[in-house]
C-alpha cells in the first residue's frame, strides 16, 4: 500500500518535470527547503527520482533562516539521512518585516526578502536550478489572491527563468493536491518542523483558503478542472484590450 503510494506520488512528480522540461542532464538543484511539509516533501521526492530519471542531477538544500526559532538539528539530520548537503542561510527578514518596516503586508516582503537570499545562495553554490515546494492548492490560492486583491488573473509557472540572475525556478509538485503531500509526510514518515511566524494563519491567504475549501466541498472535481483549465486556457476566450483603460 504505501510503496504503491508511493510510486503513484513519485510518478507524478515525474509527468510535471517532463510536461514542462524541468530538469536536465548535469543539472545542480539549490531545494528551497523551509522545512515545512512541502518543501520536505520535494527535496524527499527529488531525492528518491534521481534513481529512477534518465538523467543525472545533484541536489542542495537550502534553509533561509529568516529569525523566528526554528528546530533546526530535524533538518539537519534528515539531509544527512538523504546524503544531501544541508545549507544555511541567516538573515535579519524576522527583525526587518516586524521591527525595523511594520508593514501591512508582512507577506509580501518576507517572501521577497526570503526568495532574494534563496537566489543569492543558488548562485553561490554553482546552482543553475531552485526547486520551490509550490503545489496546486498554492496555484489556485495565487491565482484567486490576485484576482481578488489586486484585480489581475495570473499565477506562477511550473518553470520560470529569470533573466536578471540566469536562475530557473522549478516547481516540481504542481500537480499535487496538498491533501496527497500530508498522506505523503505520513506514509513516508517525514520529519517536518511548524511555521512559527506570528502572522501564519492571519493572512489574506487564510480567507482564500477557507473560499476554496468550502468550493471543494461544493464541487469535488474543483481542482482538477481548475488545473485542466490552466493547462487548456485560450487567450481567445477573453476579452480583447479595450480602447479606454479605466474599469467599468
Ligand atoms: N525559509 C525558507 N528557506 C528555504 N526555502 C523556503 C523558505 N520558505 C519558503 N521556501 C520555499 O518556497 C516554497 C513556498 O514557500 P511558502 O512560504 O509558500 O511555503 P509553504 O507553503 O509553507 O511550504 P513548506 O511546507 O515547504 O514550508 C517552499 O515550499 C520552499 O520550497
Amino acid at each position: 500500500m504505501t510503496k504503491n503510494f508511493q510510486q503513484k506520488f513519485l510518478k507524478k512528480v515525474k509527468r510535471a518535470i517532463y510536461d514542462y522540461g524541468m530538469i536536465e542532464n548535469g543539472d545542480r538543484i539549490a531545494v528551497g527547503f523551509s522545512g515545512g511539509k512541502d518543501s520536505v516533501t520535494l527535496l524527499h521526492a527529488l531525492h528518491l527520482l534521481r534513481r529512477s530519471l534518465p538523467v543525472k542531477f545533484e541536489l542542495e538544500a537550502v534553509f533561509i533562516k529568516t529569525g523566528w526559532p526554528m528546530d533546526i538539528p530535524v533538518l539537519e539530520d534528515f539531509c544527512q539521512s538523504l546524503n544531501i548537503s544541508f545549507h544555511v542561510v541567516e538573515t535579519e527578514i524576522a527583525k526587518i518585516v516586524f521591527e525595523d518596516r511594520e508593514d501591512d503586508n508582512p507577506c509580501a516582503i518576507c517572501s521577497h526578502l526570503r526568495r532574494g537570499a534563496l537566489h543569492s545562495k543558488a548562485l553561490e553554490l554553482d546552482c543553475s536550478k531552485i526547486a520551490l515546494g509550490h503545489h496546486l492548492d498554492d496555484v489556485m490560492e495565487t491565482f484567486f489572491m490576485s484576482m481578488i486583491y489586486t484585480g489581475q488573473m495570473r499565477v506562477f509557472s511550473p518553470v520560470t527563468f529569470l533573466d536578471r540572475t540566469g536562475l530557473t525556478m522549478i516547481r516540481p509538485l504542481v500537480y499535487h493536491h496538498v491533501e496527497e503531500i500530508v498522506s505523503y509526510v505520513e506514509s513516508e514518515k517525514l520529519p517536518f518542523i511548524q511555521n512559527t511566524c506570528p502572522a501564519n494563519g492571519f493572512t489574506n491567504r487564510e480567507v482564500v483558503k477557507k473560499f476554496l475549501a468550502d468550493m471543494v466541498k461544493r464541487f469535488p472535481d474543483f481542482k482538477a478542472r481548475f488545473l485542466t483549465s490552466l493547462k487548456t486556457f485560450d487567450q481567445r476566450h477573453l476579452w480583447p484590450d479595450a480602447m479606454s483603460k479605466c474599469s467599468g
